[in-house]
């Protein structure tokens, strides 16, 4: 596996050789404000540049964060030290409560329920006599390590920005890791990885938990760092600054969290001294220039400052060698030979009043390989999408393996054996080709995200990334596998996705137009891997315009046109039949 525990080793002991420095307090307190601004821009990162999530509620979770310590230890003299596990139990419960009701729901409503919930929590620590109104709450403890007080200038900077880089480096373990792949699919994949078996609602809910939580560590840290809490740092305002320092420094980066955080702080306090003496009057003018460079970064540089720096980053690869000691994955039983796998009785959709698919029936049996053609607009992929989940029945019945599976989610069906591939390949580019297919092995493996964090899920990665190399090389790719998905040429993309179908360990694989965009080379080592799968008793349903190999490679087909089934048959009666021929050249029959 890849090794970067010298290099953050080295981060860790540079904290500690930074403070031996004859640093002045100012430069002290300034990067104490980065540390503290760095844990709330990092779960942004991930919430909002890897995962596709909006929120503008930062600040009030900050702000729950430093507001519980301050009443529980002015008022109960708990200790600090505990204070911290209630502001994170009730931040907690608050983002799950916020993220369960706003994230089923597609479009705005988590920025817009986030603008809300900042609003409301500013507007009520600003009113409530107990928490002093907006005069806050005064001469809170300091945080004490025995006799040692971490709560100021250098012993704070060591402690913040171990904890800040430890943080840091949980989120590059997650991000390389089984849910890692999930969330980062989570922004431009979210169907296709339903479709993998990924519960796409549990992923966002769970990093829309993290951020709060970081968020949280954030505040309880800035109480006991400021010995006071006021309403203004965990106002709206601040839940935007918070985004504004995620863009700037590259929100898809967990070091462009940290250069945001450095930027913003730093040209903030000299706007704030340079702005008045131009303009000649006192006033938050920074807001206006920060307004003016977040449209700037927004056009210019859309991944923000940390993305230049990222073309240079060195890259540490998995060697092949990294997967050999890993223990193969244990496989589903697989059907008796000849079972029937799929029965699709009378399925009918009808897109308003267009009969899209028209009733139509099939049934498929073990190591079998079906075709389904008919000329564009024939009905293939919506029957295709009918079976898989992807859209609901308007009538008829599905039944896999015996088990009526019309009516279940993809990720259900999924579960189930039934692996896809996409008419229009779906996959995630910035992700390497090997981490892509691994995306298909995700119902295989059960690590979470704390094991991810805490790299206790090693073994089971190694599983199922040797798995995702094997199937990769079963589909000829196995030298391309350490490459960005994004830079594959076509051909290869539908490779890809047929390795990554492959992971999920199926007894049935639908494959959508496999062979489009493949050369004749590449069709002839997928006519030979489709022979080869069925030969290990998979069933594969093949929509297909490639008459070549759906002739070589089918047992049966079915022809469709206008949506009804026109015929059924093995490949020589369909190649006779004069309504196929009819149907394909547009004629009457
Ligand atoms: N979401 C939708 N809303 C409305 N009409 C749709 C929708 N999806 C498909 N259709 C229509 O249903 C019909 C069947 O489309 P479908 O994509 O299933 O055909 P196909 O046989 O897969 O075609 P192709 O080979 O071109 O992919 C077409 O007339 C298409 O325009």
């Amino acid at each position: 596996m890849r090794s970067n525990v010298l290099p953050r080793l080295i981060l860790l002991a540079l904290v500690p050789l930074v403070a031996l420095l004859p640093l002045p307090p100012f430069w002290v307190s300034q990067l104490n404000y980065i540390g503290l601004y760095s844990l709330v821009t990092l779960g942004l990162v991930l919430l909002t540049g890897i995962g596709g999530l909006t929120s503008f509620g930062q600040a009030a979770f900050v702000g729950i964060g430093a507001y519980t310590t301050a009443w529980l230890t002015l008022n109960t003299g708990l200790s600090p030290w505990l204070t911290l596990w209630v502001g994170l139990a009730i931040t907690g419960a608050s983002a799950l409560v916020l993220g369960w009701i706003t994230l089923r729901m597609s479009g705005h409503y988590l920025p817009l329920a986030t603008i809300a919930w900042g609003l409301a929590l500013y507007y009520l620590m600003g009113n409530m006599d107990a928490l002093g109104r907006y005069d806050g709450l005064l001469g809170i403890q300091p945080l004490m390590l025995g006799e040692w007080d971490v709560s100021r200038g250098k012993p704070f900077f060591v402690f913040l920005w171990l904890l800040v880089f430890l943080f840091a480096f949980a989120l590059l373990n997650l991000l390389d890791s089984r849910p890692g792949r999930a969330i980062r699919a989570l922004r431009t994949g979210s169907g296709m990885a339903e479709s993998m078996g990924v519960n796409t609602l549990r992923y966002k809910i769970g990093i829309f938990l993290i951020a709060a939580l970081f968020a949280c560590v954030s505040g309880w840290l800035f109480a006991h760092f400021q010995r006071t809490v006021n309403p203004s740092p965990f106002g709206l305002k601040w839940g935007i600054e918070y985004l504004f320092m995620a863009v700037l420094g590259g929100a898809g980066y967990i070091w462009g969290a940290i250069t945001g955080a450095a930027l913003t702080k730093l040209m903030e306090d000299q706007l704030q001294v340079l702005l008045p003496r131009l303009i000649g009057t006192s006033g938050s003018f920074e807001i206006i220039v920060f307004g003016i460079l977040l449209v700037l970064v927004l056009k210019y540089l859309p991944d923000g400052l940390w993305s230049l720096v990222d073309r240079y980053w060195p890259r540490a690869r998995r060697t092949d060698l990294d997967l050999q000691g890993a223990s193969g994955l244990a496989h589903r039983p697989r059907p008796a030979d000849s079972e029937v796998v799929l029965q699709v009785e009378a399925v009918r959709k009808q897109f308003g009043g267009l009969v899209a698919v028209n009733d139509v029936s099939f049934e498929m049996r073990a190591g079998q390989i079906m075709g389904l053609i008919g000329p564009n607009g024939a009905g293939k992929s919506t029957t295709f999408n009918l079976i898989t989940g992807v859209l609901s029945l308007t009538s008829g019945r599905v039944q896999y393996r015996g088990e009526t599976i019309s009516g279940l989610s993809s990720r259900e069906i999924a579960k189930r054996g039934i692996s896809r591939s996409f008419q229009h390949v779906k996959m995630i580019p910035d992700m390497t080709v090997l981490e892509n297919v691994a995306l298909g092995a995700h119902l295989r493996g059960h690590r979470g995200a704390l094991s991810a964090m805490l790299r206790l899920d090693r073994a089971e990665e190694q599983r199922l990334l040797r798995e995702a190399a094997q199937q990769l090389r079963r589909v000829g790719m196995g030298d391309r596998m350490h490459e960005l998905a994004g830079n594959l040429a076509m051909g290869p993309q539908r490779l890809l996705e047929i390795a990554r179908a492959l992971c999920g360990d199926p007894a049935l694989l639908l494959l959508d137009e496999p062979a489009a965009g493949l050369r004749y080379k590449e069709k002839q080592a997928l006519a030979t891997v489709l022979r080869q799968l069925r030969e290990e008793g998979l069933s594969i349903l093949l929509v297909e315009h490639d008459m070549d190999l759906v002739m070589q490679v089918c047992d049966r087909m079915v022809v469709m046109e206008f949506g009804t089934r026109l015929m059924e048959g093995t490949p020589p009666e369909v190649q006779q039949s004069p309504a196929v021929r009819a149907a394909y050249l547009g004629t009457e029959h």
